[in-house]
């Protein structure tokens, strides 16, 4: 039985206007805790549609780009003043097609509404440089230049908040953007569109286009994208690389992750514990910061290790908006399906299913994509679930028994995305912040979560590395510097 919802069609938002998307292929969203419920319906964009987008970008872009940045920063402002007012509804959303806890839906709500204004901010502390000179009367400025049509491609696992920390930054430094956003969560871009529109940002400097990622292929080969900036699997962006790479064109990538928590023989097992829960679980391991490796010294293994287990079985799965429920579904089947395959690929490589690594039972589990929460024990860092990216709830427990061997196992993957250590020893902790490959190295605190005045970005296979997101270094991306001669002789 279909769950008969008022189900919408979703147009796309192009030079501030709703327009009927004109693809043939309809594609229907539900919702991951209860596949019965169609949320909404989306008729996907082709090349047409996609052209007319970033036609309408580059048509805005010379008047916004000659807007003083602190008057861009003010609708920034009403976008934010909008996403808090309305945090509730936009939860909503963000629960029924991405799946995860109101509670997590409405923090990503107000933690996006606090970038936006952190970037509004900014508006006001856009600054150039002044170079002295060798000769007299001559003056060097260094002065930041918007790029262009920037195209902003995302994902589904921060369905707001990622595309608000790309766009904000963006339209600050005076671009204008077109969003992709994930297919799986079209509605919560929208909505986001919704928002730009009633805060009275000019027509074409956001465009959102709802359609396949194949589309983004051409889009980068358009005159006017000057730069995309990306988060999501390193499949897509090493496609998105390659094609950018023929014109030379700005990229930013964000990927994937296999973080580490380190836990040293003196730390505090229980805080520990529960660092590794809210890293590893929290919205259902589906967060490139996830704590997916447990580095544990020999010591303390069995301790953690049977703590960790029984906190894992104090997970409350269900339907996210469900009082009480603390781990939502994964947002697909095949999200879901790749996490069980990676758990039996650990199995029959030697690993040991501690708790969970299977679909869980209770009344209407079967309608949604749940998942257990799983610990596995005995893994070795060659072992595939010890150098994958899972993208859901599984932990797997290694065990050193030196700071050396810690620091080793957490090198020792393609990924640097975030790591973090649990220990009160100075050397230890100094060890770790200095000798982990990864842009994020945090002592006694989770792997997941980013104060948005501090700039992300990761290591190795995580990130390209050379731009960072978030903080006032997220500009950096949106910008180019241009050196300016001034004789004024
Ligand atoms: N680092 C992170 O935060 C994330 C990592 N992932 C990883 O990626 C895996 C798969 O997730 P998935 O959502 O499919 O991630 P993808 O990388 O496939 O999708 C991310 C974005 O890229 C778009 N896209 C898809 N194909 C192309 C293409 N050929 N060219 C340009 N853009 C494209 C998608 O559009 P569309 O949705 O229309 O296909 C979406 O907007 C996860 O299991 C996880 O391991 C996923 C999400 C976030
Ligand atoms: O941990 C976080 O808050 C950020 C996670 C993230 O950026 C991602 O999963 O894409």
């Amino acid at each position: 039985m279909t769950v008969k919802n008022e189900v919408r069609v979703l147009k796309n938002f192009i030079n501030g206007e709703w327009v009927e998307t004109s693809g043939t292929d309809m594609l229907e969203i539900r919702n991951p805790a209860n596949k019965d419920e169609v949320v909404v319906n989306v008729r996907q964009s082709n090349e047409k549609d996609a052209q007319a987008a970033i036609e309408a970008a580059a048509a805005a872009f010379p008047a916004w780009s000659k807007t003083p940045s602190p008057a861009r920063g003010e609708y920034l402002f009403k976008i934010a003043a909008i996403m808090e007012a309305e945090a509730e509804e936009i939860a909503r959303i963000i629960v029924q097609e991405e799946g995860k806890t109101y509670a997590d839906a409405f923090k990503e709500v107000n933690y996006a509404a606090g970038i936006v204004k952190f970037y509004a901010g900014e508006g006001r502390r856009m600054t150039g440089r002044i170079i002295e000179s060798d000769m007299a009367g001559v003056q060097i400025e260094l002065h930041k230049e918007a790029l262009g049509v920037v195209l902003v491609v995302t994902p589904w696992n921060f369905p707001l908040s990622i595309p608000a920390w790309k766009i904000a930054p963006a339209i600050l430094s005076g671009n204008t953007v077109v969003l992709k956003a994930s297919s799986e969560t079209p509605l919560t871009a929208q909505k986001f569109m919704e928002i730009v529109e009633r805060a009275g940002v000019p027509s074409g400097v956001v465009n959102q286009l709802v359609g396949p990622g194949r589309l983004v292929t051409e889009m980068i080969n358009h005159p006017a994208v000057k730069a995309i900036t990306f988060t999501g699997s390193n499949r897509v962006g090493n496609l998105i690389y390659a094609e950018a790479a023929k014109e030379m064109k700005r990229v930013l990538l964000e990927m994937g992750g296999k973080n580490p928590l380190i836990v040293m023989e003196d730390a505090d097992v229980d805080a520990a514990v529960a660092l590794a829960v809210a890293g590893g679980y929290g919205q259902t391991g589906q967060a490139c910061t996830a704590t997916s490796r447990v580095v544990i010294h020999k010591d303390i293994r069995q301790e953690f290790t049977d703590k960790l287990v029984a906190k894992s079985k104090e997970i409350k799965i269900g339907n996210g908006m469900d009082e009480g429920v603390t781990m939502g579904p994964q947002v697909s089947e095949g999200e879901r399906q790749s996490t069980l395959d990676l758990i039996q690929k650990a199995i029959d490589e030697g690993g040991e299913v501690l708790t969970g690594g299977g679909i869980p039972e209770f009344a209407g589990s079967d309608k949604g994509f749940f998942v257990e929460p799983t610990v596995i024990g005995s893994v070795k860092s060659a072992m595939t679930i010890a150098q994958e990216e899972v993208f859901g709830p599984v932990i797997s427990i290694i065990e050193i028994d030196s700071i050396d061997e810690a620091i080793e196992v957490a090198n020792d993957v393609a990924f640097g995305l975030s790591a973090a250590i649990c220990t009160k020893n100075l050397t230890y902790m100094n060890r770790a912040l200095s000798e982990i490959q990864a842009g994020i190295v945090k002592v006694n605190m989770t792997t997941t979560g980013t104060f948005f005045q501090a700039p992300f970005g990761g290591y190795k296979q995580s990130s390209t590395g050379t731009y960072k997101e978030l903080g006032s270094e997220a500009v950096e991306f949106y910008c180019q510097n241009k050196t300016r001669y001034i004789n004024s002789n």
